[in-house]
């Protein structure tokens, strides 16, 4: 009898995930220059066509992978089990840098459940990844409001093993902090709360995850959940149902290697609906382009005049925008709900792509509304320019 060979030690990993702007990207580039998470690969994905994040998020590009068009909750879920199986591949291949991490983050919208349900229930990845922990980021400025309006939110506090509350430095009234405070104990009991400046070692190495250390709801969410595999017409042949792939001792599988870089996420790309919808059908993630530069004080009345018109029905503007006064360094605009953070310039463009993007994503308002107005300001931007040259 040949010897055995033994199965590789199980790679943690965390769930990162938080309502829209809470604070995911700052945070993880804040930890990724942690020597301790040297050899993490994270795994982003984002909600609407027009991904950023992966722009955004420092000095991993090769470690990083983008799941993009769609929620990785519910549309994405396969994109994620292939995902995660082709990286374990190449892991076990020497293809890529043997990373001993991953980190998901999900987008703002999502509810963890399903994901939670794939990672502790897939049975080639539950053994080869062990949960780590969900980390759940809330805006302390926005955290009350969203946790009333929106369900993913108050999920997403009820699946952590740790929360971090960010922005506590905006808010005026410590009253404030301090109901925001009760209400996440209400909603999770005993879980740690952290501040914005949260030490990675704070954040992983979490332990296990438990679920019978959870709040009894969530135990009902996984149950309701059925892995993809169970769904017979969202089966697209994946083989990522327990047996029907070919993985040697320990699922080792050495077909189909891919060369490709960690960007070239072209194998991503299933026959999924992108109904990135499903949530929420008054929910709409969709992008603003200008080819021209656009002057600087008419960035500014734009979102000043978006946010008086649709004020409670904008969740999130984040983007690059080539302004009039210094093109070749964009300015990087995130607004959250109705707070614009300052916004910073960029040294340099992070892609060939030199055109103003913004990806908006609002509540109850039609795409065209948005477009119309984005379009009346250019008009005036290119007049300006026009004129002024
Ligand atoms: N003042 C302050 N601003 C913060 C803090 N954390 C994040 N921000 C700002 O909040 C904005 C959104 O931050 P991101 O890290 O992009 O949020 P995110 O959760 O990744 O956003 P999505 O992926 O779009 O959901 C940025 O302008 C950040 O600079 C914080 O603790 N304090």
């Amino acid at each position: 009898m040949s010897s055995p060979q033994t199965c590789p030690e199980p790679l943690p990993l965390t769930l990162l995930t938080g309502f829209l702007g809470a604070g995911k990207t700052t945070l993880l580039n804040r930890l990724l220059k942690d020597p301790a998470l040297a050899q993490t690969v994270v795994i982003v994905n984002e909600f609407g066509e027009v991904g950023l994040d992966h722009l955004l998020i420092q000095g991993v590009e090769d470690g990083m992978i983008l799941l993009d068009s769609g929620c990785l909750c519910c549309t994405i879920r396969d994109d994620l089990i292939v995902t995660m199986e082709d990286l374990l591949r190449r892991r076990d291949n020497g293809r890529i840098s043997p990373f001993n991490r991953v980190v998901i983050e999900t987008t703002g919208l999502a509810d963890p459940a399903p994901i939670l349900n794939v990672l502790i229930n897939h049975p080639y990845l539950a053994m080869r990844f062990r949960l780590d922990g969900v980390v759940t980021l809330v805006d302390a400025v926005n955290g009350m409001a969203t946790l009333d309006a929106h369900e993913e939110a108050r999920k997403q506090v009820v699946a952590a093993d740790r929360l971090v509350l960010t922005k506590t430095e905006l808010v005026e009234h410590p009253a404030e902090l301090a109901s925001l405070r009760q209400r996440l104990a209400l909603l999770n009991p005993g879980v740690a709360v952290l501040g914005p400046q949260a030490a990675a070692r704070s954040l992983f190495g979490a332990g296990l995850y438990d679920l019978a250390l959870r709040p009894a709801e969530i135990g009902q969410w996984l149950a309701r959940e059925t892995l993809p595999g169970e769904r017979p017409q969202h089966d697209h042949g994946h083989g990522h149902h327990g047996h029907g792939h070919h993985h040697d001792h320990c699922g080792h599988d050495h077909s189909h290697d891919h060369h490709s870089h960690d960007h070239d996420h072209d194998h991503h790309h299933h026959h999924h609906h992108h109904d990135v919808n499903r949530h929420d059908a008054s929910i709409r993630a969709f992008a603003l382009t200008a080819e021209n530069p656009i002057p600087q004080a008419t960035v500014d009345l734009f979102w000043t005049l978006l946010r008086s018109v649709h004020g409670p029905k904008l969740l999130r503007m984040k983007g690059l925008v080539k302004v009039a006064e210094h093109p070749d360094q964009p300015l990087l605009l995130h607004a959250v709900q109705q707070i614009l953070h300052p916004p910073v310039i960029l040294e340099a463009w992070p892609d060939a792509d030199r055109r103003s993007r913004l990806v908006v994503i609002v509540k109850d308002i039609e795409e065209s509304v948005v477009q119309r107005l984005w379009a009346a300001f250019l008009g005036q931007a290119g007049q300006t320019a026009a004129a002024g040259g």
